[in-house]
């Protein structure tokens, strides 16, 4: 499906109102230093590198209290205080301030954790070159490297087939309309089940298209992976 005819300007939102519970940290884990810097600077400089991008805008709790060093922001970046109780509820609050803000409601909208601070500006462009004329949209993944097992008790249950099978990375871009119709929708449910933006496009029968990304894009969810990601931004440099 292809559509050639409507906006070509990109923006990205950047999800970092979580607490971080599994990160074992005592600050929200997106501010943790990661090579000598708050981990969320450095997600924010790649997406800085990314010519195609408009804007970024930085949905933060409004309860956040975290001082930030002005010098090292980037330009065509905001920072909203608009984040909800969940990941879903954080990208919704910052589609309506970008709406309210004025953006055409057919721009396309990056969605980026501030979590996945080893993104590459490489593969964000290869996203929006893969999508940009997409009818639906789509997101960074990769397809399930390993064998998969079903538990039950601590024993395997079953060992299920990984063909077809992807773990969904993020950006995940969609229309901004789009994707707020699609959460607006799932928003008296509390967002039931709407763990990424795919899921809610799907949910209205889209098929939103899988782009290959890079194993380095992992999401710095547990306390070892704040050591890994160190590592690999210090080999980069
Ligand atoms: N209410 C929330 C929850 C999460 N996020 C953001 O969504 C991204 C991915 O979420 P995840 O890694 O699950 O972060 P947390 O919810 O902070 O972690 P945890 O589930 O371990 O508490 C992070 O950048 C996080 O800051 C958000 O903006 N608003
Ligand atoms: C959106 C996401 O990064 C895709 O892998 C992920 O689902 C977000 O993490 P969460 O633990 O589901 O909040």
């Amino acid at each position: 499906m292809t559509d050639r005819s409507i906006s070509t300007c990109f923006h990205a939102l950047i999800p970092c109102a979580g607490t971080g519970s599994r990160a074992g940290t005592v600050q929200p884990k997106q501010y943790q230093q990661v090579a000598g810097q708050p981990m969320v600077m450095l997600t924010l400089q790649a997406l800085a590198q990314v010519p195609q991008l408009a804007s970024g805008w930085v949905i933060l709790s409004p309860g956040d209290d975290h001082v930030w060093v002005e010098q090292a922001w980037p330009q065509r970046f905001k920072r909203l205080a608009c984040g909800g109780a969940s990941r879903a509820e954080s990208v919704f609050n910052g589609l309506q301030a970008m709406l309210a803000a004025g953006l055409d409601p057919q721009d396309w909208v990056l969605v980026h954790d501030a979590a996945r601070c080893l993104v590459s500006h490489e593969s964000v462009t290869r996203l929006i070159e893969t999508c940009q004329h997409d009818a639906v949209g789509g997101l960074l993944a990769l397809p399930l490297p390993d064998t998969l097992k079903t538990e039950e008790s601590g024993r395997v249950a079953a060992t299920v087939p990984r063909e077809h099978k992807w773990l969904a990375q993020t950006p995940q871009m969609f229309r901004l309309q789009m994707l707020h119709d699609a959460l607006a929708d799932v928003a008296g449910s509390g967002f039931a089940g709407i763990t990424d933006e795919a899921s809610a496009i799907e949910r209205l029968g889209m098929k939103p298209r899988l782009v290959e990304g890079s194993a380095q894009n992992f999401k710095v969810t547990y306390p070892a992976d704040f050591a890994l990601a160190e590592a690999i931004i210090r080999s980069r440099t």
